[in-house]
């Protein structure tokens, strides 16, 4: 029987981060296994930067955002040696086995670690909803409802004073946020990296609708795919309609979990421990159906990720 574990949160921060660090805790407590908290991701289990966690040190976290355990990127991770240092650390520690809680890129240093003898089980928490073996990531319902406030606010005044708006969505190479949200809030168009960017149909679509009648446009535009101020300036120039570029920016990663983001991160946090106790490594926890399920973490990674394209369709049905 598995006495020690640790856990961990990585990459991005998320919202319903600490709901799942409080429900991995509480669960491994209440089967008599010992949790330690690992500070600042990956960097932490290097510098066996650990602090025990009682029942206690959990408490009213689970309505705030970000992570108490804080996060970080370490690219060096990647590298055999440095994962070396950390499992030596882990076994001076007594720790077996880990949650980690993070994304995509968390979920191959935690197959790593597993297939060094230290068994991981992923947990996706990330506002990208960008892994393909999960239909929701802890975090996006948050950072679905940040984005829609946003828009919804960034519509007043656009239509006041007669412009278009470009707004520009996080969601790193995933075009979930942008999509969801455009629904969500009757965005004019939407440009996602699943469909591309196709200059000529936007701007064609405003002058049509502009020939119409209608005074004011919004553009959603997901992140990394045009500089969102060059695309304002074009359009501008081309349909002479007064237009501005908001880039929503990190807000999407803040603000207190939604009951959604909870539940999820409450639901996969407790599963995660019950998966470590009975030995799994190596694995993700996901859900699919309203059901959590298990996968191996290099096929969760590896799954065609699928595209809402009836969602997309369907915002630029209404628009
Ligand atoms: N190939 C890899 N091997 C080992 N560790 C990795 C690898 N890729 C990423 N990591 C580790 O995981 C960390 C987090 O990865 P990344 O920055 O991609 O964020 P993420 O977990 O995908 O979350 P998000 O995309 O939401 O920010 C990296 O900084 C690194 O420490
Ligand atoms: O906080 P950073 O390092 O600027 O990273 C921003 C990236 O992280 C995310 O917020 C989460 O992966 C992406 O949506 C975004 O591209
Ligand atoms: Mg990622």
């Amino acid at each position: 029987m598995i006495k020690r574990i640790g856990v961990l949160t990585s990459g991005g921060d998320a919202p319903g981060m600490n709901a799942a660090v409080r429900a991995v805790t509480r669960q491994a407590l209440q089967h008599g296994i010992e949790v330690y908290g690992i500070k600042n991701g990956f960097a932490g289990l290097v510098e066996g930067n650990y602090k025990k966690l009682e029942s206690y040190d959990v408490s009213e976290k689970l309505n705030r955002g970000g992570t108490f355990l804080g996060s970080a990127r370490l690219p060096e991770f990647a590298d055999i040696e440095v994962r070396k240092i950390a499992v030596q650390k882990l076994k001076e520690h007594g720790i077996e086995a880990i949650v980690v809680i993070g994304g995509d890129g968390s979920y191959m240093g935690a197959k790593k670690l597993s297939e060094m003898g230290v068994n991981c089980i992923g947990v996706p928490g990330t506002i990208d909803n960008d892994i393909a073996s999960t239909e929701y990531t802890i975090g996006f319902d948050t950072a679905l409802n940040t984005v829609v406030d946003s828009i919804d606010k960034l519509r007043d005044t656009t239509s006041s004073h007669y412009r278009c708006s470009v707004v520009e969505i996080m969601g790193r190479h995933c075009g979930d946020l942008t999509t969801y949200s455009g629904l969500a809030t009757g965005v004019e168009d939407l440009i996602v990296p699943e469909i591309g960017l196709d200059l000529e149909l936007i701007i064609s679509r405003i002058e049509r609708a502009k020939a119409k009648g209608k005074r004011h446009f919004i553009i959603a535009l997901a992140e990394l795919m045009t500089d969102s101020h060059e695309l304002a300036k074009t359009i501008q120039k081309r349909t002479g309609i007064e237009t501005r570029a908001t880039i929503i920016g990190h807000v999407q990663r803040g603000g207190s979990p939604t009951a959604f983001d909870r539940i999820l991160a409450s639901r996969m946090g407790a599963y995660a421990v019950q998966l470590l106790s009975e030995g799994y490594g190596g694995r993700c926890v996901s859900i699919r159906g309203n059901e959590l399920v298990h996968d191996d973490i290099y096929e969760a990674l590896d799954m065609p990720r699928e595209f809402k394209e009836d969602v997309y369709n369907l915002c630029k049905k209404l628009s």
